[in-house]
């Protein structure tokens, strides 16, 4: 847990706000409750530039004050929580809004090229839909291929897959053959993990052709659902922790 803040209290739009965590280093900081960040719970075009602005420079201060790298309270500022989306009880984490705010979705790609620009990478798989945003400017900056991970029949080419579980009902994740060699190391980008099917599909898909894969990176993790424990060792890393 953070160090407690000077700031005074504020209203969130984001439960919390996490930080990276490594192999090494599991469990995830969190801002405290009473730190909460100014609301977005509106859509950014309706918030005044003012009233983002406020937001935007009390996350700052947040992270400032808890030493923490200041990028990462911007990414969860920058980060719409719409409730009952796309049925009644889900809390929808909307990263369109993060797209928005060209400093923040900049500093994203960036979090996630530092990490990964020297650990010889050379497949980024990203899962669609999402991972289709962020997968591809990582891939480009680490001189990486990028491989998309669709659903079933949007790959024209011949294809592997693997069934994954959903809340209700099953799935089905696709690759193309030949995309990946035996002996490349692979990193799994999407925009969240939620129980780690998806991911843990993507990963069975890359380790049955014999890529190593090295972690799985995510903006977000809504640390209730446990998505973690499913990927059992393999490595998971996170901007941002939602409730
Ligand atoms: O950890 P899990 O429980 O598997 O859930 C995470 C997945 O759910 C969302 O995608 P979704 O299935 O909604 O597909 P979409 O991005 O194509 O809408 C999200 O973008 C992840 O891919
Ligand atoms: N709460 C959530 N917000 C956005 N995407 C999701 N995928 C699964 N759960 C989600």
């Amino acid at each position: 847990m953070l160090a407690c803040l000077g700031a005074p209290p504020l209203e969130t739009h984001l439960p919390f706000v996490a930080f990276p965590t490594s192999p090494s280093s599991r469990s995830a900081l969190r801002l405290p409750l009473s730190r909460r960040l100014p609301s977005l719970r509106y859509p950014a075009t309706a918030l005044s530039a003012r009233h983002h602005s406020l937001a935007v420079a009390a996350a700052a201060m947040a992270s400032q004050e808890s030493g923490e790298d200041p990028r990462l309270a911007r990414i969860a500022s920058a980060i719409r929580v719409i409730p009952d989306f796309p049925k009644p009880g889900i809390l929808f984490q909307d990263i369109t809004t993060l797209l928005l705010d060209t400093k923040a979705f900049r500093d994203t790609i960036d979090m996630f090229v530092e990490r990964y620009r020297d650990m010889n990478i050379s497949v980024v798989a990203g899962i669609e839909a999402r991972g289709f945003i962020f997968g591809p400017p990582i891939a480009l900056a680490i001189g990486a291929k990028f491989v998309p991970m669709r659903k079933p029949k949007k790959l024209p080419g011949e294809v592997i897959s693997e069934e994954y579980s959903l809340e209700y009902g099953t799935d089905r994740m696709e690759m193309h053959v030949g995309a990946v060699q035996a002996g490349e190391r692979a990193i799994v980008i999407d925009d969240l993990i939620a129980t780690g099917g998806t991911l843990s599909a993507a990963i069975r898909l890359l380790e049955r052709v014999r890529v190593d894969v090295v972690e799985c990176a995510c903006v977000i993790e809504l640390p209730e659902l446990k998505g973690r424990a499913r990927l059992e060792d393999m490595p998971l890393f996170v901007l941002v922790k939602a409730a």
